[in-house]
């Protein structure tokens, strides 16, 4: 658990401007290109942001987005492909990018789970292939473009950016909401805890949990992890929704005749107990905004929309595990991971998070048409050292 101190931050963001030093009469436009390179994709992020008059925030004018899957980690024996994948999310950045601006607009590639998981060596390589690119494109490549994030730095950052285009980052707000993400193969939880009386400043909150992103989660709940690559292996699970689930080449999954809430749930709690332990302070008025998986399995089940999100307790999401897992939908999960899927979340949210089955959860793909994701803080991160490291 790493704490940072919210004054800085809040002050640091206030002073991005007068560190951007631009010439008098340049265009008030200016752009970053920001690659996030995940576990199961690689995304471009494209912002474009126009100075305020003020010493304040800059705003966000404009984010181009685009997603390539699989991620960088799946090129790990043939590194020359991630350059590839990087090269072609390039030309999006080229599209929008004015010409005249490329050589002043910065290019960034922060990788997640899917490289943290790899060994040095390999990440390594890929890292290279990544950075050849960058240096051959004609974009400004600052110091320290391309590395591996880490994962506390990954909750304060999506913290920072969903809490930016939110509107709470402004001076006037007293207010901030949390995050919570889950990746494929991580998952974050940021807040700002209740004032204790006799703190100076408030300090967040931030815990990520690598190998509990919903993919390395079902790789670990069906024990599989250490299946992978050693030939075919049959495993039985009560989470299996068909009669058989393949989640990876040579590992096929059965269902042992049924599946079930209370067996699955018995399954997935081996992974989050003992290991995922409750953010103390945690309190009914922190609003929790949930987004990538949490997002992605709610549209799934049918319990959002896939555009407008929404929000849903906690007891909803359960509501919905115990209809699939206990078939007693009308119609067939569209995936055969949909219940072990949904246990796991409801699992995460109350045995690992301390979450009520009434805590309110915001669901959210996009905050006024921009990514809910670590990308934007991380940006803005580069404008001005926010002291998270
Ligand atoms: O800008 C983004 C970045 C990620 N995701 C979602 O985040 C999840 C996967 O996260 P990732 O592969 O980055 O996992 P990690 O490496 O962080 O564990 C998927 O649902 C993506 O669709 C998204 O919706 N928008």
């Amino acid at each position: 658990q790493v704490k940072t101190s919210l004054l800085d931050l809040t002050n640091s963001i206030g002073s991005i401007l007068p560190a951007l030093s631009r010439p008098a009469n340049h265009s008030r436009i200016f752009y970053a290109v920001m690659f996030d390179a995940g576990s199961t994709g690689t995304r471009i992020h494209v912002y474009t942001f126009i100075n305020s008059d003020s010493a304040g925030l800059p705003v966000l004018d404009n984010e181009m987005f685009h997603s390539i899957k699989p991620g960088l980690s799946a090129y790990a024996d043939s590194p020359e492909m991630a350059g590839h994948t990087v090269r072609m999310l390039l030309k999006v950045a080229k599209k929008t990018v004015p010409r005249l601006e490329w050589k002043r607009t910065p290019v960034i590639l922060r990788a997640t789970a899917g490289l943290r998981l790899l060994s040095p060596d390999k990440a390594q390589a890929l890292l290279q292939q990544v950075q050849h690119v960058f240096d051959e494109s004609p974009f400004l490549v600052p110091d320290d473009s391309v590395s591996i994030m880490n994962g506390t730095n990954e909750g304060i950052l999506a913290w920072i950016s969903v809490n930016f285009l939110t509107g709470h980052l402004k001076a006037q707000t007293q207010t901030t909401v949390g995050i919570l993400d889950l990746g494929g193969g991580s998952t974050q939880i940021t807040f700002l805890p209740k004032l204790r009386v006799s703190c100076v400043f408030r300090s967040l909150s931030s815990c990520s949990y690598l190998g509990h992103g919903l993919m390395a989660a079902r790789l670990a709940t069906l024990g599989a992890l250490g299946a992978e690559g050693t030939g075919e292996s049959h495993i039985n699970s009560y989470c299996c929704s068909y009669k058989r689930c393949i989640i990876h080449t040579t590992v096929s999954v059965s269902s042992p005749g049924y599946a079930g809430y209370k067996l699955c749930y018995q399954e997935v709690l081996k992974v989050v107990k003992g290991i995922i332990h409750q953010p103390y302070q945690l309190q009914d008025s922190n609003v929790f905004y949930a987004f990538s998986y949490y997002f992605d399995r709610a549209v799934d089940a049918g319990l959002i929309d896939g555009v407008q999100g929404g929000k849903l307790e906690v007891r909803d999401i359960k509501k919905r595990a115990k209809e699939v897992c206990n078939k007693m939908t009308k119609y067939p999960p569209i995936s055969s991971f949909l219940c072990m899927d949904l246990t796991y979340i409801t699992c995460l949210l109350k045995d690992g998070f301390g979450f009520k089955e009434s805590t309110v959860l915001q669901l959210t793909k996009k905050v006024n048409n921009v990514e809910s994701s670590w990308a934007l803080g991380a940006t803005l991160d580069h404008f001005h050292n926010l002291k998270i490291h």
